[in-house]
């Protein structure tokens, strides 16, 4: 069965072929979140990159990227300020990427921000991987999947997973993908982020990698009433340590009745997963929310 957010864009988020006759070429896109479900760093790489494992898992927490047909290339954003030049935007990156390779037209690119940022829940590398499958999409490019995700590998380790936009077990730096059988379907989402930027560079450069213990796979593949015992996230002892905000969120996950709670990627979001739709929660006014199903 396809994932629910694979493929989101198809799904009448773009104009009718027929209507570009008479308008500029347009499309909408919006680009989600990911959370990871378990996460192990196993060792340093010798190209600086960290060899990982962890499943990585669509949620409907997502910006909106509209791709419009332009006399010159543009770049503008609304909602959550990016840090960073925009000419370093993952959306040019990508456009400039597929520019390198085809005659497309100019476009103008613009991104309403809605995810945090540097919140591990890789809301960048999602734009970057839907402004590829947007100007393929848009501009008749053609492109298959593996060739999506071989260009989405250049803009980030996160980015190839949000071409199919599906859970799966990652592998390599987070390109290497593998079936899994984890079916959450009904289940419900609580995510918290308390506001706390990590970069990613820094929160790798803060811990120890080392060989799993237990098959994490074969954990999630199992019994969801044993990932609090045996489903770890490797960022989190040594994140948490040092953003007490962290850890309160998860207790209060838990406390709430969540079956399963842990930070994603390198923090600084957490999220609970709920059998039902937990009531009377309460959050700081500072601490940006998102829940639905799975
Ligand atoms: C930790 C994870 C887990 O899903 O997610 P986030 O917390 O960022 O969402 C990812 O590995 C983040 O991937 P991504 O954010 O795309 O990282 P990149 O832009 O490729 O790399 C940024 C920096 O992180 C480090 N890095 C990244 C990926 C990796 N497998 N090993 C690394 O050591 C490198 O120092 C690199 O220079
Ligand atoms: N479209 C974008 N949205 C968010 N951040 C972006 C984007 N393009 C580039 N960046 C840069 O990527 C960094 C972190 O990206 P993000 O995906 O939010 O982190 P994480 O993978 O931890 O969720 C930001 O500090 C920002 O400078």
């Amino acid at each position: 069965m396809s994932h629910p957010l694979a493929n989101s864009y198809m799904e009448g988020s773009c104009f009718p072929t027929f209507l570009t006759l008479f308008f500029q070429q347009k499309m909408i896109l919006f680009p989600n979140a990911k959370i990871n479900l378990g996460l192990n760093v196993l060792y340093k790489r010798p190209d600086g990159f960290h060899a990982l494992q962890s499943c990585f898992y669509p949620v409907g927490w997502a910006d909106v990227l509209e791709i419009t047909e332009a006399e010159s290339y543009k770049f503008t954003s609304t909602g959550i300020e990016i840090p960073g030049d925009p000419s370093n935007n993952l959306c040019t990156k990508a456009y400039d990427l597929l520019k390198k390779d085809f005659d497309i037209p100019a476009v103008h690119i613009h991104l309403h921000k809605i995810v945090p940022i540097g919140a591990g829940l890789g809301g960048g590398s999602a734009d970057g991987a839907f402004t590829l499958k947007g100007l393929n999409d848009l501009f008749g490019l053609g492109l298959s999947i593996k060739k999506l995700q071989t260009y989405a590998e250049q803009l980030g380790s996160d980015c190839p997973f949000f071409i199919e936009n599906k859970p799966v077990w990652v592998t390599g730096r987070g390109e290497v993908f593998e079936p899994v059988e984890l079916d959450l379907s009904g289940k419900y989402i609580v995510l918290a982020n308390p506001g706390i930027h990590i970069s990613t560079a820094e929160a790798y450069g803060a811990i120890t990698p080392q060989e799993p213990t237990r098959n994490t796979k074969k954990e999630l593949e199992g019994d969801i009433a044993h990932w609090k015992a045996f489903v770890k996230n490797d960022f989190e002892e040594p994140i948490a340590k040092k953003y007490v905000a962290i850890q309160n969120l998860k207790e209060y996950m838990y406390q709430k009745g969540a079956v399963y709670a842990s930070m994603t990627g390198s923090g600084s979001t957490v999220f609970g997963i709920f059998d039902e739709k937990p009531l009377g929660l309460s959050f700081e006014k500072e601490i940006m929310t998102w829940e639905g199903t799975l």
